[in-house]
């Protein structure tokens, strides 16, 4: 530190101005520029050490006057691997892990040197695990991760933009028949089981059985990472959370998507809320209960644990995450969402629900307004908070045109999830599926210039609903009664087009409830009903939007185009669609606008997309059908107090 000071700048007037370069020298003289002092070390491992500065704290410890003693650095260290060591202890054998911080390939510390605090009297029971020590790689930060995912995972690379490109392995999107929830007293009571839901059972015993398998696995590596963070930028009902996993692209990733922590924070972190255990490099035993695959994504509530197995998707993590909020934030009268949102400069906030890929990410990220988040909010008695500190977009077919703040995020510290690109200017090829069709970006919200930091907004003016419908019936804009929101809510349309597979022609229509079946709960009635409370209690308004079809259904007709979609949403956001002239539709009964500045009319009524009226017409028929099917499963419950909202839930569907 003291020699670092005499690199100081000289005093006085000298002090602005640049250092003179002498360029008359005398002849045969050897060029000793005396404006800068010679290299303090005398080999190169001592140049080398120069290189990097000790870190320190860059915000003062609480605490620090009066009779309380700040713990030690060394104390705070001790305390950070024994906590460690705890999440990571097996359960059946030795207490946990013999930790070390730090590099395994940087021998600055020897196990001679370390502490001897985890040591135990051997006995039979000790196995070889337990003579080893573990290095634990504690919130690198995006450089060191850099580094360590380029030197030690394969398929790691920097693109020509600065982002880090990965490999997610064999899986490149999440597994939903693999996520199991265990089922205890408790949860058998409280969580939605059964037909349509996302909870698939499992007993405490075989969830050990995982954990164990995941905590063998990652105490026998040579180093594991761990992130220690937050969730929810609700400061009263923040969540600690630690993920330990073995990759660093797994690290980076949450780091960019959950709430980092700054130093202070991190100092007086103490014990999780909630722990990931991601060992999704290293299958499952489908010999072991319930197991159907080598993929399990196991949820305990009341050990507040989750194994990940088989699967290295990294999504899994923050949806994982996901599904713990919507069991901890209702219980807290707090409503979780599947949702984006924004706020304008009024301070009016949206909320954008979808299915993965119906927009989301993409009309959340609006230039004219200020970001909150693009994927999962929670609205409580003070308004909206997003859970995460970074955003997760998809990249297929991504255009610097048409999403610049998204194409622009792409930099040093956000993770590119199995992008191709120029093996030799790295230059990346968002149009190249050869991977997968689910590419991805991971980058901290800050990375969007006009993010609303904190991540918190007032109460929302406007729903919106959006349906990737690719039947390409459902009009680009329907203005909803609650009844009609809540209908549409419980529903959580959307349709899927075959995609990549040849000759399939046929849209899949998805129905998936409060638009994210995949990581409720509770019963979506639950949810139903606190929405239906808070819209109405706080005046918003829902609306429908389809940002799928025009014209025809996928394969004849095409999707509505972007701009069109934002010019719509400009027009909620704005408040002029709320007085503009609306008709109702046949069959789903929705009140479409007549007009909106910068979308030709006529597409506003998708009848008079569709050349041949037949078509039209079954098409309609045939998605109303399969409304009508899926609602049944939930007309046997009572959304909210009253039965009134229920009758009219039910009678807000379509009719023929
Ligand atoms: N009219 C449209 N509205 C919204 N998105 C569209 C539209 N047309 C094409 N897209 C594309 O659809 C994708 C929507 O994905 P995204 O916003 O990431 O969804 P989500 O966040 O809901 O998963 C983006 O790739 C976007 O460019
Ligand atoms: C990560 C996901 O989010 P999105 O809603 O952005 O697709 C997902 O559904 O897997
Ligand atoms: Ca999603
Ligand atoms: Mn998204």
């Amino acid at each position: 530190m003291a020699e670092n000071e005499e690199f100081s700048f000289e005093t006085g007037a000298a002090q602005s101005e640049l250092p003179k370069i002498e360029t008359q020298k005398k002849q045969n003289e050897i060029c000793h520029d005396d404006s800068s002092h010679p290299v303090k070390a005398q080999t190169i491992d001592e140049l080398h050490s120069l290189q990097k500065k000790k870190s320190s704290p860059t915000t003062p410890i609480k605490g620090t006057q009066g009779s309380f003693t700040p713990i030690s650095d060394e104390q705070r260290h001790k305390q950070q691997l024994q906590s460690i060591s705890a999440s990571l202890a097996s359960l059946t054998r030795e207490t946990g892990p013999k930790l070390v911080k730090g590099d395994p390939t940087r021998k600055t510390q020897t196990t001679k040197d370390i502490p001897h605090d985890h040591h135990f009297a051997p006995t039979i029971n000790v196995s070889d695990s337990s003579l080893k020590f573990t290095h634990v790689l504690y919130n690198l930060s995006p450089a060191e991760l850099y580094e360590q995912a380029i030197k030690y995972e394969k398929g790691s690379f920097i693109t020509e933009t600065g982002a880090l490109a990965t490999l997610s392995g064999a899986k490149t999107g999440r597994s939903p028949r693999d996520k199991r929830v265990v089922k205890d007293e408790t949860t058998a009571d409280e969580l939605w089981w059964g037909k349509g839901s996302p909870n698939i059972e499992m007993d405490a015993e075989t969830f050990l059985v995982n954990r164990e398998r995941a905590v063998d696995y990652l105490n026998s590596l040579d180093k594991v990472f761990v992130n220690d963070q937050f969730l929810n930028w609700d400061p009263e009902n923040r969540i600690k959370v630690r993920i330990v996993s073995a990759r660093a692209y797994h690290s980076l990733f949450m780091h960019n998507m959950c709430i980092r922590p700054t130093p202070e924070e991190l100092e007086n972190f103490g014990t999780p809320d909630f722990t990931i255990y991601n060992a999704g490099q290293f299958p499952c035993n489908r010999y072991t209960h319930y197991m159907t695959s080598s993929t399990s994504i196991d949820l305990n509530l009341s050990r507040k644990e989750m194994v990940i197995l088989g699967t290295q998707y990294a999504g899994e993590m923050k949806k994982g995450l996901f599904g713990v909020m919507h069991y901890l934030m209702p219980k807290r009268e707090i409503l979780s969402l599947h949702s984006g949102s924004n706020m304008g400069k009024d301070g009016d906030v949206a909320l954008f629900f979808g299915l993965s890929g119906t927009g989301k990410t993409t009309l959340s990220t609006d230039h004219n307004r200020y970001l909150i988040g693009d994927d999962e909010h929670c609205w409580s008695d003070s308004g909206v908070s997003n859970i995460e500190g970074g955003c997760y977009a998809k990249c297929i077919d991504l255009s610097r045109e048409k999403e610049p703040d998204i194409w622009n995020a792409i930099k040093f510290g956000t993770v590119l999830e199995n992008v191709v690109f120029d093996e030799h200017t790295r230059e990346v090829d968002y149009t190249d599926k050869s991977v997968t069709e689910n590419t991805r970006a991971s980058y901290p919200i800050e990375y969007i210039p006009n993010a609303k930091i904190p991540c918190v907004g007032p109460h929302p003016k406007n729903v919106v609903l959006l349906a990737c419908d690719a039947f390409g019936v459902l009009p680009p804009v329907s203005k909803l009664s609650l009844a009609q929101t809540m209908y549409h809510f419980i529903s959580g349309y959307t349709a899927l087009v075959a995609g990549t597979e040849e000759g399939v022609k046929e849209p899949q229509a998805t129905f998936s409830a409060c638009f994210g079946a995949a990581f409720i709960m509770l019963h979506p009635t639950k949810y139903a009903a606190m929405l239906a409370e808070k819209m109405q209690k706080h005046g918003a308004t829902g609306w429908l939007v389809n940002t799928g079809w025009s014209g025809g259904r996928y394969g004849s007709g095409n999707r509505i185009k972007l701009p069109y979609t934002r010019k719509i949403i400009d027009a909620i956001h704005s408040g002029s669609l709320l007085e503009a002239n609306y008709k109702k539709t046949e069959v789903f009964g929705l009140d479409i606008p007549t007009e909106i500045e910068g979308v030709p009319s006529e597409i506003l009524d998708p009848v008079n997309t569709w050349s041949d009226k037949d078509a039209y017409n079954d098409t309609l028929l045939k998605l109303a059908g399969l409304f009508k099917n899926n609602f049944e499963t939930f007309t046997n419950y009572q959304i909210g107090q009253g039965n009134e909202l229920t009758q009219e839930i039910l009678a807000a569907g379509p009719n023929f």
